[in-house]
């Protein structure tokens, strides 16, 4: 069976990668590409708009999304957007995949609200190996406890307009969870000035905003006499656009849910 694919956010960057991961796989179609409202690329191919063959599909406002029919759409576009994305795949039943990061706390909870009567699939992280990230760090952090400091530095492009990144984030809610602490309580994300001494629970985050660099996590571990660093450095944004689709042919086969890209590939501790 083919799933009819609509993507949020089709000219961004990531919007162009979903399109061309689309065309790759022969169990989607996609049949709607939308964009802001006031975008200068109304009505250009989606096909031209990624740099392949024309699709025949036009970029078309997303206000106009409820007019369309579709399967699944997959957003990857700002937390505004994809909440009025999120309203019309509610009324249309259709499954959602969010890629989307940087929603405050009334937005995540219109998401699991929503998971209520749609399936949803939300990862900070569509990428194989940062969901693998993520169960070695839950593992270390177990493991070695209260023993070391933990610290997650995150580099990304100068365009990137939320930090830290969803995906540090969720590094650092793992590492929590794994030593029975709450992240909000934990986090530290700024230090200037006369800090004090470091808390030994705390779990501090570094932020690097710089030219093109694709997405780069590094949790550290130091304890005394050693240290140990898992890193993850993504070179291609195919590898979350991959994933993505993988999250869109499986969503549309579930029903109402909050899903992560951990049930997509049938790990059972990573998130
Ligand atoms: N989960 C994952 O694996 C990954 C998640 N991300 C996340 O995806 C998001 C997008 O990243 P990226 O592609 O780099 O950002 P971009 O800014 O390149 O893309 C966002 C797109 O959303 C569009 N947009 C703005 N307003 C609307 C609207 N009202 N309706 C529809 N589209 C709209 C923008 O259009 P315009 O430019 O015309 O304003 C732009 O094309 C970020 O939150 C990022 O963190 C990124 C990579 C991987
Ligand atoms: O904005 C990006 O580019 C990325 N955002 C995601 C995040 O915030 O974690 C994932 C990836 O690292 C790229």
């Amino acid at each position: 069976m083919t799933t009819r694919l609509a993507i949020n956010g089709a000219s961004g960057r990531m919007g162009r990668e979903l399109i061309v991961a689309s065309q790759a796989r022969d169990d989607l179609a996609l049949v709607a590409a939308f964009g802001a409202p006031g975008s200068g690329q109304l009505g250009v191919d989606a096909g031209r708009i990624a740099g392949t063959d024309e699709l025949g599909v036009a970029l078309v406002s997303s206000e106009t999304m409820a007019d369309t029919a579709f399967d699944v759409l997959v957003d990857f576009s700002l937390p505004g957007p994809s909440m009025a994305a999120l309203a019309v795949c509610r009324a249309q039943g259709a499954a959602m995949v969010i890629g989307t990061t940087g929603y405050d706390d009334a937005q995540q909870a219109e998401i699991d609200a929503g998971a209520d009567e749609i399936a949803i699939v939300q990862a900070p992280n569509y990428s194989a190996g940062v969901n693998l990230t993520l169960d070695l760090v839950g593992r270390a952090a177990a493991a070695l406890g209260d023993d070391v400091d933990i610290e997650i530095i995150e580099a990304h492009h100068r365009h990137k307009v939320d930090a830290p990144s969803g995906t540090a984030l969720k590094l650092g809610d793992v590492a929590a969870h794994a030593r029975g602490q709450n992240l909000a309580e934990s986090a530290v994300y700024t230090r200037e000035g006369q800090t004090g001494a470091r808390p030994p629970a705390a779990i501090g985050f570094a932020t690097v905003r710089a030219g093109e660099i694709v997405g780069e996590h590094t949790v550290l571990f130091a304890g005394a006499g050693e240290r140990l660093e898992i890193t993850h450095r993504a070179t291609s944004r195919q590898t979350f656009a991959g994933g993505a689709m993988r999250a869109a042919v499986w969503a549309a086969d579930q029903g109402a849910g909050h899903y992560g890209m951990n049930d997509v590939l049938g790990l059972t501790d990573a998130r």
